[in-house]
């Protein structure tokens, strides 16, 4: 069977066995196409069946979680945790509270994080979860009880060498601390089970920045490589939360101009640049929509997605050198690309997982507009995750200098990781397919060195 001819085979069978699960069918899509170079060039891959093998999670964990709102009413909500691959390490990977939360979103997370963390070149291995309850307009205590209530089904399957979960959409360092305050009651152990916590009881210095700053270390190498740099370029983020705050905040550090942020609600363009410290009091502290941010910023102008009959936001109609999709799956389509593409954006940098649509990633392509995946520019928060575990296996503290200079490396290294294999695989340049491959080369010969298991 050609080549081809098995990529299309194996999904098929995704397809069929896992009907409607589209974002993880639109995943496994693009990492298996992308990977025809070297499976052309080595037949193991074929003669292992690896193709079949890796995109099957090893585990699965669907479970109920019940919990006791404000009103005294139990509630009911679906929680996940798919273990998709530990040939390299153990099972690392975020948790996600929101509504849209179902297994194919779970599973499409997974499948990018295995090749993501193979990408750093650390020992970890690739799983994500999460629930589809949604955190918006709950209490701290509803929160915390619903925190407990999904540990309590957790636990059994996690610890610090087997899976260890951090953050994502809708869980923060207050989730992080709900959840670890309840594996410790639980199984009295205090251990690095998961990442992203407080420092003060084991969390690493830069981690509540690692993934923002880590996409702009990202944006630097790729513009360097061009004899370009950040100084003076104008910056659309899209997103408020995590990634997108301190996106903004490595930008500014950097000499660019950050003009745009968003929420599922609306867009702020601040053409004079982004005020970041009413942003973090709006986003990080009181959890309220970005139409606040209008009212303390008069010169910012705030667009409601209902401004537009299809509910759009118009964030990438924003002129801008550079964008950063930084807020969730599939938030930059066709369309949106041309409208960038127009203003003469030179680079895409994705922030968030899986943020391009397919077709706005070949439109981009065909404009030779540069291109960072999240794969690869997103990499920064789980790199600094694992560098939480190492800190917490050796009871040591690194500074927020130490864990910087590490995180800004291991960004260079990814960089070059990344564009080596494009050049070693004749496509110079094509970062999304250098990710792919090299990712997916560590895993194979992984799984390949661990026989049938
Ligand atoms: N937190 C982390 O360390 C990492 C996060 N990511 C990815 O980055 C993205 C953002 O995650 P976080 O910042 O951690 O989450 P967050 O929960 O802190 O923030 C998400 C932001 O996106 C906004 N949002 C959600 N849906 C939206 C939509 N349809 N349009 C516009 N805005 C929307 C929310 O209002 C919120 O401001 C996700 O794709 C996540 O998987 C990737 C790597 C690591
Ligand atoms: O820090 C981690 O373990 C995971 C971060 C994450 O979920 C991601 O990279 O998408």
């Amino acid at each position: 069977m050609s080549v081809e001819a098995h990529i299309k085979k194996v999904l098929h069978t995704i397809e069929s066995q896992s009907p409607g699960q589209k974002e993880f069918y639109q995943a496994a899509h693009e990492v298996l196409y992308s990977l025809m170079p070297l499976l052309k060039e080595d037949e193991r891959y074929d003669y292992f069946n690896i193709l079949e093998r890796i995109t099957v999670p090893e585990r699965t964990i669907i479970f109920k979680v019940n919990w006791v709102d404000d009103h005294g009413r139990i509630k009911t909500n679906f929680g996940y945790r798919v273990q998709f691959n530990s040939a390299i390490g153990p099972y690392k990977g975020g948790l996600r509270f929101h509504p849209t939360v179902n297994l194919g979103i779970v599973k499409f997370l997974g499948f990018e994080q295995v090749f993501k963390n193979a990408l750093t070149g650390l020992q970890i291995g690739g799983a994500k979860g999460g629930s589809n309850f949604d955190p918006k307009g709950k209490s701290d205590n509803e929160i915390m009880r619903f925190c407990q209530a999904f540990m309590t089904e957790l636990y059994p399957y996690i610890g610090e060498t087997q899976d260890i979960p951090a953050g994502d959409i809708g869980v923060g360092p207050r989730e992080i601390g709900y959840l670890f305050g309840q594996y410790k009651k639980i199984t009295r152990q205090f251990e690095g089970v998961l990442t992203g916590k407080d420092i003060k009881w084991g969390g690493s210095n830069a981690r509540k920045e690692a993934t923002g700053y880590g996409s702009v270390y990202f944006a630097e190498n790729i513009l360097n490589k061009y004899g370009e740099s950040l100084e003076g370029k104008r910056c659309c983020v899209s997103g408020s939360g995590n990634v997108a705050i301190y996106t903004i905040e490595k930008l500014y550090e950097m000499g660019a101009t950050p003009v745009s942020c968003s929420d599922s609600k609306g867009t702020i363009y601040h053409e004079n640049g982004i005020d970041l410290n009413s942003l973090k009091a709006i986003k990080e502290i009181n959890y309220q929509s970005l139409e606040v941010y209008a009212q303390v910023h008069p010169d910012a102008v705030y667009t409601p997605v209902s401004h537009y009959p299809d509910g759009r936001h118009m964030v990438w109609d924003i002129p801008c050198d550079i964008a950063f999709p930084s807020a969730t799956q599939n938030e930059l389509n066709l369309e949106d690309a041309k409208k960038l593409v127009d203003h003469g954006c030179m680079l895409v940098n994705e922030g968030a997982n899986m943020p391009t649509t397919p077709k706005a990633m070949e439109y981009l392509k065909e404009k030779g507009v540069w291109f960072g995946p999240g794969k690869a520019a997103n990499a920064g928060g789980v790199t600094t995750s694992q560098l939480e575990m190492s800190q917490n296996a050796s009871m040591a503290k690194w500074s927020f200098e130490e864990v910087d200079i590490k995180l800004r490396q291991i960004m260079r290294n990814i960089f070059d990781t990344a564009y080596e294999t494009s050049v070693e695989f004749d496509c110079e340049g094509d970062l999304v397919s250098g990710a792919n491959i090299s990712g997916f080369r560590k895993v194979a010969d992984s799984m390949i060195d661990q026989g049938s298991v």
